[in-house]
């Protein structure tokens, strides 16, 4: 690979397996996934549930050694937990005795001391977030989307290299989901943090993504690459593309097609 390749690509991953060792036998979680992502692209996996999307993030995230292949990030092999990847989940997981501020800062305080430019970054984005008003909650305070949005906020203080999110609004009612769709692609327009988001939504993976990557099951591995055609800044109005219904449809028939080949 040329260096200007290396240098526009944040994440490849080249034939990456992963099988789990199991008192009741090896589970073969990843058979072999490859791909490409560009620095600042915003992509998601879709695919069905036990095909191995939250696996292939976490070994990306360095959280799971692979069995076989290679990952590389920034042209980096990952060999141990990333600690230039913000990650998001289902549950934000905050610390219910800090205040919202001090749990968005809470990893800056885990590496080193906290400086005035830390705080000053927190409350940047806390402001992005629209949670500048709830700095000093604590997370009992806040309704489900607050917290995920608290949750984004820390995933961001590092300025990582690579943003990883692991179905973080898939607890959230619908309307609330749909607000934390529109807040991270306003989010993503100012960062343009390369992304890789996990979802069982399609339309949430259409609206919010640059690319879609399909996952099949038996065996696990990406049955299709998608560019998505809409601009960006992205509006809540490109549902009424026509382009947007086919796309949906298409993923839906694919993701169908992998759920019933696995039988
Ligand atoms: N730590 C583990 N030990 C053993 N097996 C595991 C482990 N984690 C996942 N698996 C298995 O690996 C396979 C893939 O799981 P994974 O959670 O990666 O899939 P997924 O696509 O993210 O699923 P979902 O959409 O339901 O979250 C499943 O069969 C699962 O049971």
């Amino acid at each position: 690979m040329s260096a200007r390749g290396a240098a526009a690509e944040a994440i490849t991953a080249a034939r990456v397996r992963k099988v789990y060792e199991t008192p009741s036998g090896p589970v073969e979680a990843v058979a072999e996934a490859s791909f490409r992502i560009a620095r600042g692209d915003f992509v998601s996996i879709l695919g069905p549930s036990g095909c191995g999307k939250s696996t292939l993030m976490l070994m990306v995230a360095g959280l799971e050694p692979a069995t076989a292949g290679s990952l590389r990030i920034d042209g980096v092999e990952v060999s141990g937990p990333q600690v230039d990847a913000g990650m998001m989940f289902q549950d934000p997981t905050l610390l219910p005795w800090r205040s919202v501020l001090d749990n968005v800062l809470f990893p800056i305080g885990m590496r080193r001391r906290v400086s005035a430019a830390d705080r000053e970054r927190a409350e940047g984005l806390l402001r992005m977030v629209d949670l500048w008003g709830f700095r000093d909650k604590r997370p009992r305070e806040l309704s489900g989307g607050m917290r995920q949005r608290v949750a984004l906020a820390r995933a961001l203080i590092g300025d990582p290299r690579i943003l990883l999110m692991d179905e973080p609004f898939s607890a959230l009612d619908a309307i609330t989901r749909d607000e934390m769709g529109l807040a991270l692609a306003r989010i993503w327009d100012t960062t343009h943090k390369t992304s890789i988001f996990i979802t069982h939504s399609i339309r949430e993976a259409i609206f919010l993504s640059d690319r879609i990557l399909v996952m099949g099951r038996r065996p696990s591995t990406i049955v299709e690459d998608i560019r998505v055609p809409f601009e960006r800044p992205r509006q809540p109005s490109v549902e009424a593309d026509a382009r947007f219904n086919e796309l949906y449809l298409h993923l839906k028939a694919s993701i169908h097609r992998t759920t019933a080949g696995a039988a």
